[in-house]
């Protein structure tokens, strides 16, 4: 459900104190059952540096033939001090809009009261939509949006986070994601590819082919994870962009397959980097946490030169012990999730447990070895190498 309205104070205070990201305990069975029976729409977010092609992707998107109706919410952000945002919505061929009053023109703080609220309005007066489309502004962190969603179907909306969809301008994409930005922290376009489940790699026709394998080189080597396409326009079958099913366990059926053709790049001069290690076993649940959290929470997980690993995406498919199912682990900067998946492990000699990580000073030596004492062999608190003292917060 939406969460309640807020008094006018409590809602200035809300806009001032963007909200944290909390993590999310595993869902108990009886909740998920309940929740079987409510038909969850869709949120694709997409996002993409300035002028990377976003609103033609949506455009695109809206005028296809597709049976569906879809809503679209464009966050134009940092256009004056304009507080309403436009929603557009297709249905058979037909456009429509409406407009979203956003109190501070900030979408990662506003869009669970307000934007929320006002799809729930919509719906009430135009039918429920079948699919939502989210173009965030192009200097927005998804991270911070995706988490809202996230954390609403923890809470029973019915709205749920199906995959991030990062759009890359051929022409200045390089230029972007080697931004130095001060303090050493990770510009906005690295981010965002880091993040996405699928990359379009736009405006191809504005660059020579020489300079789109370097693109494409330095995309693969931030994110080993996400799919990776080529577009003019932004056109691509809509099969690439709607249902991936990246955060539910709808994937597990194919995440082993996809797990499997992870790309991690010899060491470049990245500041963020996909690695990825699968141990044999099953690992104790208690302990997977506790790894887990080191890494995304404590954050007191350092490489060789004494730097701290931030992980801005986790992906998983792991064995938990005396659990017959294949488990899913999702991540997003702090917020992670355990998830049973519909598959179960055919025999003992099978399991495993694969984790990929995209991030920043990520050591994959280490990260294993620390599993694997962690997870694997032990229970006892030990503290392992690499692990000694809180890094500074990011
Ligand atoms: N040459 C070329 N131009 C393109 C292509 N795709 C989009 N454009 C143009 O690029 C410009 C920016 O596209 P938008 O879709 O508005 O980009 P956006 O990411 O939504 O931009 P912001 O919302 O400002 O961040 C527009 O003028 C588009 O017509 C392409 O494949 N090739
Ligand atoms: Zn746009």
């Amino acid at each position: 459900m939406l969460p309640a309205m807020k008094t006018v104070e409590a809602e200035e205070e809300y806009a001032e104190d963007c909200p944290e990201l909390v993590p999310i305990e595993t869902k108990h069975q009886e909740k998920e059952e309940n929740l079987d029976f409510i038909i969850k729409i869709p949120v694709t977010i997409v996002t993409g540096y300035l002028g990377a092609g976003k609103t033609t992707l949506l455009n695109y998107i809206l005028t296809e033939q597709h049976n569906r109706k879809i809503a679209v919410i464009l966050n134009e952000f940092g256009e004056g001090n304009a507080v309403e945002k436009s929603l557009a919505v297709s249905q058979g061929g037909e456009l429509y809009e409406e407009w979203l009053e956003l109190r501070n023109g900030c979408l990662c703080c506003s869009v669970k009261d307000n934007g929320l609220k006002a799809i729930e309005n919509l719906m009430q007066k135009k039918g429920k939509f079948d699919y939502i489309l989210l173009e965030t502004t192009g200097l927005a962190d998804p991270g911070a949006v995706a988490s809202m969603f996230w954390v609403d179907a923890e809470l029973g909306s019915d709205i749920y986070l199906d995959g991030i969809i990062t759009v890359v301008d051929s022409k200045y994409g390089l230029k972007h994601l080697t931004e130095e930005k001060p303090d050493g922290l990770v510009n906005e376009a690295t981010r965002q590819v880091a993040l996405a489940d699928m990359i379009l790699i736009n405006k191809t026709d504005l660059v020579s082919e020489e300079e789109l394998n370097k693109l494409r080189t330095t995309i693969r080597s931030i994110n080993g994870l996400g799919k990776v396409l080529e577009t003019q326009r932004s056109r691509t079958h809509l099969s690439n962009i709607l249902d991936l099913h990246a955060y539910d366990t709808l994937s597990g059926i194919s995440l082993q397959k996809k797990l499997q053709h992870v790309s991690t790049a010899p060491h470049l001069d990245q500041s963020i980097v996909t690695v990825t290690f699968d141990v044999p076993g099953s690992a104790e649940e208690e302990s997977l946490n506790v790894f887990i959290q080191n890494l995304l929470w404590e954050k007191n997980v350092k490489n060789k030169d004494g730097r701290c690993m931030e992980v801005i995406r986790l992906k998983g498919l792991v064995s938990i012990k005396d659990k017959p199912q294949q488990m899913i682990v999702q991540g997003i900067h702090e917020l992670y999730e355990l998830e049973e998946s519909r598959v179960n492990w055919k025999d003992d000699a099978e399991r495993a447990c694969q984790l990929v990580f995209i991030g920043k000073n990520l050591d994959k030596d280490i990260l294993q070895q620390l599993f694997i004492t962690a997870v694997a062999e032990t229970k006892e608190q030990t503290t392992a190498p690499g692990q000694d003292g809180a890094c500074p917060p990011h």
